[in-house]
């Protein structure tokens, strides 16, 4: 289970987006050698080649499904380091980052923002501390995100774990969340919905094509969902000892 990321420089610094691209359907365009793109990879996001040995699990699910609540568990049980793609730009948002009014506006509008801004933060927090067992919390959120990944640093998650809850149940969640995000309102949950199936649940059957999917019913009590969890981790253990 434990792999080696074939993270190579040359692909990291040739890869572009363009954001022209991020306003195709949300399905954003990666293009490589695209010359004066805005967004591009510089060689300080390059994968350190301390974390070429990490286990890498894509934590999948729709709006409120219970992704960060059992990532919060799989860290106190199993020692992951929890990286949540929404956290990250959300940061990114208020500090003086350049891309703070894009990121605001494509959260707000429950669209997705382009992969080379998200893919960025994910790499340079994968760079900090020595914890090579990574839970990447709603990366990726399309084909787009997942192949901007793949590219850049050359390597598949080892698991992708996936919270199936029925959308009632999400916008429930969602709705009595009360931590002021300012996408947990109707109108902005009926747009991230339509997002996740349009964008996400192609990802999740390439994964599960791949034989890398573990599906979990996402309806139950925290520990029930838990319960569900725990096997997947502790079969990686096992196999990484
Ligand atoms: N099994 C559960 N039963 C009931 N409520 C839950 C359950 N798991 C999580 N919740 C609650 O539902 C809300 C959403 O959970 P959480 O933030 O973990 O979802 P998420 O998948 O990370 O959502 P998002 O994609 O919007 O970040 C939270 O208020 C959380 O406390
Ligand atoms: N890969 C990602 C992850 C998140 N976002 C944006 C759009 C989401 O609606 C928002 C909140 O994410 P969450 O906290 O619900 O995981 O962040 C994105 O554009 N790309
Ligand atoms: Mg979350």
């Amino acid at each position: 289970m434990w792999k080696r990321a074939t993270s190579s420089l040359k692909s990291l610094l040739s890869f572009h987006i363009t954001q022209e691209g991020s306003k195709l359907n949300n399905a954003f365009h990666c293009h490589r050698f695209i010359s004066g793109s805005p967004l591009h990879f510089q060689e300080k996001d390059v994968v350190s080649p301390k974390h070429m040995d990490s286990v890498i699990t894509f934590v999948l699910g729709g709006p409120g499904s219970g992704k960060g609540t059992q990532c919060a568990r799989i860290v106190e049980t199993f020692g992951f380091k929890h990286l949540s793609a929404g956290d990250l730009l959300r940061k990114e948002m208020v500090s003086d980052s350049e891309y703070g009014a894009m990121i605001l506006e494509t959260i707000r509008e429950g669209r997705i923002v382009p992969s080379a801004v998200t893919v960025r933060l994910i790499l340079r927090e994968m760079q900090y501390g020595d914890n090579r067992k990574f839970l990447i919390d709603g990366f990726p959120r399309s084909e787009e995100n997942r192949i901007a990944f793949e590219h850049i640093t050359g390597t598949e998650p080892d698991f992708v774990l996936f919270f199936d809850c029925p959308e009632e149940e999400m916008v429930k969640r969602v709705l009595s969340r009360n931590q002021g995000r300012i996408d947990d309102n109707i109108d902005t949950i009926k747009k991230r919905l339509k997002v996740f199936e349009a964008l996400n649940l192609p990802v999740i059957d390439h994964y599960a094509r791949r034989g890398r999917l573990h599906r979990i019913n996402a309806v139950g009590t925290e520990d029930e969902i838990f319960e569900q969890v725990r096997p997947v981790f502790a079969a990686c253990e096992q196999t990484a000892a």
